[in-house]
């Protein structure tokens, strides 16, 4: 089966983009599987944090299914679902359209760049919710914000909350790698807490407005950086930390930046995540599922755009003094 393909990043989370509305593959859910641990292997595969099955929709322009690099499915992506919009909004030639998620469909468009010459999209974040059944989490209250979780750790305080992906999020003074590698793992190793697995995110107040955030994702691992948790992490730090509503807060992460604008309308909450879909480059793969192996053909780089990110990957490490 030769399917073409986009290699594509939002903030350095990187993915394979596959359109099934170019080319109704017909997929089962087995080979959808099956493909994202073949495919997204750093070392014996293409190599990516998951797969975007992009697919017909009868309620949007489009649909989005996101499978991590382990094969399980997740309800929802932010980094994946800008490259979606960019992808979307270039066939369509449409600055504003619409795409459908697991749990909604969500308003996706091109808008004002949050760094010079970056083309930016913001996808909507949304539903939120900080019930602990939205999650599942497991836990002897209705929401847990700011709580300890013993089995995670003795000192730091999380708070849950669904965007709708499961997220636990905790403030730390600086983020230490290895505690989150740690604390990420055992969350992911606890189904009597968190029986769908979690999302864990450290994340570091720089100023009002500016954080800095790590995560353990579910189904991956460390990653560069994950949209749902900077969107999730910007409204955490908005109710216990400095931040303000209706404001973009930076969000610097290991592969960039996004701005997350957190909202707050009839009680209810929304973040607007705005940051670059960036194409790596397009090819084919050529894969033969019986046997698990494929063929990669010649590569086709996106190399001005590839370029022009690198200025703003050096900037946001020079804001971590990295
Ligand atoms: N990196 C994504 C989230 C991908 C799904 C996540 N690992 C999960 O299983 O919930 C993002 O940018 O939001």
């Amino acid at each position: 089966m030769k399917i073409p393909y986009i290699k594509c990043h939002g903030s350095g989370n990187d993915f394979i983009l596959i359109d099934e509305i170019e080319n109704d593959f017909g997929f089962s859910e087995k080979e959808r599987e099956e493909l994202s641990l073949l495919l997204c292997d750093r070392e014996k595969g293409i190599g990516s944090d998951g797969i975007l099955f992009v697919m017909p929709s009868e309620k949007a322009e489009g649909r989005m299914r996101m499978f991590n690099s382990d094969g399980t499915e997740a309800e929802m992506c932010g980094n994946g679902l800008r490259c979606v919009a960019r992808h979307m909004i270039e066939k369509l030639g449409k600055k504003e359209i619409a795409i459908e998620t697991e749990k909604a469909v969500l308003p996706v468009s091109q808008v004002e760049e949050i760094f010079p010459e970056i083309d930016t999209f913001s996808v909507m974040i949304e539903p939120v919710s900080f019930e602990v059944d939205s999650l599942p989490m497991n836990f002897a209250g209705k929401e847990a914000v700011d709580v300890k979780i013993p089995e995670l750790s003795e000192e730091r305080t999380f708070t849950a909350l669904s965007v709708p992906n499961p997220h636990i999020v905790t403030i730390v003074d600086s983020v230490d790698q290895e505690e989150l590698l740690s604390v990420g793992k055992k969350a992911n190793d606890l189904p009597e807490v968190f029986p769908n697995g979690v999302n864990v995110s450290y994340v570091q107040i720089l100023e009002e407005n500016k954080i800095f955030v790590r995560t353990f994702e579910r189904g991956v691992g460390l990653t560069n950086a994950c949209g749902t948790a900077m969107s999730a992490s910007s409204l955490v730090s908005t109710i216990l930390g400095p931040n303000d509503l209706g404001t973009p807060i930076v969000v610097i992460n290991k592969g960039g930046l996004v701005n997350c604008v957190v909202e707050k309308d009839n009680g209810r909450f929304s973040i607007q995540l705005r940051g670059n879909g960036t194409n790596v480059y397009q090819a084919e793969v050529d894969v033969d599922l019986g046997a698990l192996t494929f063929e990669v053909s010649e590569k086709q780089f996106f190399a001005e755009e590839n370029a022009t990110y690198e200025k703003l990957e050096a900037f946001a490490a020079s804001e971590i003094g990295g």
